[in-house]
């Protein structure tokens, strides 16, 4: 604790530990929207598989496999040699696995992987440790080990087995890797954030920056999952993953969520030129418009919801080239219909022409990939802050259409 106390001082933050929370950043100074509060390198990192990264820049063009390992891609020789030291010990552990056991090797695996290698580097002294970088900083993370259910547990004692297998230490503790794994989990974040911060990543660095004025005292916060929902939504994934109740202002506000999540869940008016938001009708007939009066009947929503999910169920296969013209006329399909059934402001309605942005970007349709981007400003505008940076990229990729 004194050590981080202390790494953090003259960035003008105070580490404290608060009984209900855990430990928390407060601010020593002011700082001001947009300014950098906090920016680290990872300890170690890894690119996700959706698509093929070099290792050392995260770059997508103009790969090449490690001839050895087969499974790590470089641009080329200046990241294999900065990666090299650590990639090294890493190699000689893949090759050793059998072709197929190596496709098992997920992002998950191999960070945990390189994890213990970095530690063994470092205790050895081949590569330099400093007091922001070392592996005690994971070692003090919360796990909530004891909050996971049987399943989870398998789980991640399966993927311990795997890191195990492919490091062969003898001495390794199978159960402090299952306990990595979780501490991965609850201490993950997204791009996100409600009150006064958010995390951001530039290149590999994670950056925490500020989105509105925090005044000298007030402590930090930024969200850990994706604010778009509503607070039983955000609750629900808040206490699946990271295991608390969060208490925020916007939280506890009961009353307004009602209303919130209705728009942002729930059902659009029948006529359509009234904007209300539907409350469930006492005598459980339906859904009654909060604007107009209208009901909505159980039957009619039911017949629209079920229409969307068996579209939904079919698999959407764009992914693979040649496919995106069923999954634009599929996900058209189902934007029709939730415009039928949502209210305007709806995230899953959001979410779809999301999906429809990003195939049209796909396929070089820019005029329809600009209507959509546009459709999805106003979404956006409710559910983010005013400086949040989801809702700038959101702006930027409207600008770079046009
Ligand atoms: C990313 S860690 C945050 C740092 C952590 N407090 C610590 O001491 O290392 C996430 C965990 O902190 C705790 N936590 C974070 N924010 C909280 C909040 N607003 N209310 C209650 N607990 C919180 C929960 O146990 C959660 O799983």
């Amino acid at each position: 604790m004194e050590e981080l106390q202390n790494a953090v001082k003259d960035g003008g933050l105070a580490v404290s530990n608060l009984p209900e929370k855990g430990r928390c950043l407060l601010t020593t100074k002011n700082f001001y929207p947009g300014e950098v509060i906090l920016r680290q390198e990872p300890y170690v990192c890894v690119p996700n598989n959706t698509v093929s990264r070099c290792d050392g820049c995260f770059a997508s063009e103009s790969l090449k496999k490690c001839s050895a390992c087969q499974v790590v891609w470089y641009c080329g020789s200046t990241c294999q040699k900065s990666e090299w030291k650590l990639h090294r010990l890493e190699c000689i552990a893949l090759s050793r696995l059998e072709k197929e056991k190596r496709k098992a090797v997920t992002p998950s695996i191999r960070l945990m992987v390189r994890l213990y290698l970095r530690r063994k580097l470092q205790n050895e002294m081949f590569i330099p440790a400093s007091v922001t970088d070392s592996c005690n900083f994971v070692e003090a993370l919360v796990s909530h080990l004891k909050d996971l259910d049987e399943k989870q547990l398998v789980l991640y004692a399966q993927m311990a087995s795997l890191v195990h297998l492919i490091l062969q230490w003898p001495e390794i503790n199978l159960k402090e890797i299952a306990e990595n794994f979780s501490k991965l989990a609850c201490n993950a974040h997204t791009i996100s954030a409600l009150p006064n911060a958010v995390l951001i990543f530039e290149g590999k660095s994670s950056v925490v920056r500020a989105v509105e004025h925090i005044p000298e005292g007030a402590e930090v916060s930024i969200a850990y999952i994706d604010i778009a929902g509503s607070t039983m939504t955000r609750q629900k994934t808040l206490k699946e993953q990271y295991f608390f109740t969060c208490t925020c202002p916007r939280c506890i506000k009961a009353y307004n969520d009602i209303q919130e999540s209705a728009i942002l869940e729930g059902y659009r008016c029948k006529d359509d030129r009234c904007n209300g938001f539907l409350l469930r009708d006492s005598e459980d007939k339906g859904f009654i418009c909060q604007t107009c009066g209208l009901l909505r009947s159980k039957e009619e929503v039911k017949r629209i919801v079920s229409e969307i999910t068996a579209i939904s169920d079919k698999e959407l296969k764009y992914k693979s080239p040649g496919n995106h013209e069923e999954a634009i006329s599929q996900y058209k399909m189902i934007e029709k219909l939730q415009m039928e059934l949502c209210h305007p402001f709806s995230i899953s309605l959001m979410r779809t022409r999301e999906e429809l942005l990003k195939i049209l970007m796909e396929v070089g349709d820019w005029r329809e990939a600009l209507a959509y981007c546009r459709l999805t400003i106003p979404g956006y505008q409710r559910v983010y802050p005013e400086l949040h940076p989801l809702l700038g990229l959101q702006y930027y990729t409207c600008g770079k259409i046009e």
